[in-house]
């Protein structure tokens, strides 16, 4: 398992003093949200914060668009330093151009699907991506609590994924904590995203090493 705490938690005013003490903690992939009011009903981080964080981490930059006209960000994205870059389902008309697009800059492409969307959608794309991220909550805002029908819709797509042989990574976002974490783990997820339960506890470090010896019980 690989954890990716999300800056959304962080504190907005010090970026850089939240980010070297998750990355003392053993952290190497953050977690940006990319929120354009539209697409969903909060407005938070762009291309901009993406290249000011760059410059003073080693962490890969895992970059979630909830945005509509992904296409015409994804240039900018991958040249301020992201590593990873997700895109919904929902958000994209053309999701196979999109994935192109995003590959073809060098970054690993992953989609988004929201809660209410099945796994099915992604049987004809699964080949060409590199990661899917379930939502465990409604994406626009942290804090939320996790939605538990979630746990068999990432079983779900683990079994697509073995059935066709392909490594994709699963990742999970949303409502994870010391408890939910166990159950996304089980049911097939390897890269999990934290918000609240890193960013908004006293003694980050334990949090999130609290966090990663879930992956061995
Ligand atoms: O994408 C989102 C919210 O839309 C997440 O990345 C949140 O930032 C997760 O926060 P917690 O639920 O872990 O507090």
């Amino acid at each position: 398992m690989r954890l990716a705490p999300s800056l959304l938690a962080a504190n907005f005013a010090n970026f850089e003093k939240d980010i070297k003490e998750v990355e003392k903690a053993g952290i190497d992939l953050l977690h940006i949200d990319v929120m354009d009011g539209h697409f969903v009903p909060n407005i938070a981080m762009g291309v901009d914060v993406v290249k000011a964080i760059r410059p003073i981490t080693s962490c890969e930059l895992d970059v979630h668009l909830m945005i509509e006209q992904a296409d015409a960000f994804i240039h900018d994205f991958a040249k301020a330093g992201a590593n990873m870059i997700s895109v919904h389902v929902e958000a994209c008309s053309h999701l196979h151009r999109t994935i192109q697009l995003i590959k073809q800059h060098g970054v690993k492409a992953g989609v988004v699907l929201n809660p209410a969307t099945p796994v099915d959608v992604l049987t004809p794309i699964l080949g060409d991506i590199d990661f899917v991220l379930i939502m465990t909550v409604n994406p626009g805002f942290g804090g939320q609590s996790f939605i538990h029908s979630m746990v068999d819709k990432i079983s779900a797509l683990k079994a697509m994924i073995d059935k066709r042989n392909l490594s994709i990574e699963i990742e999970v976002d949303g409502g994870i904590n010391a408890e939910t974490l166990p159950l996304c783990l089980k049911a097939g997820a390897t890269l999990v995203v934290a918000g609240s339960a890193i960013f908004g506890q006293e003694n980050r470090q334990k949090a999130i090493q609290d966090l990663l010896e879930k992956d061995l019980s």
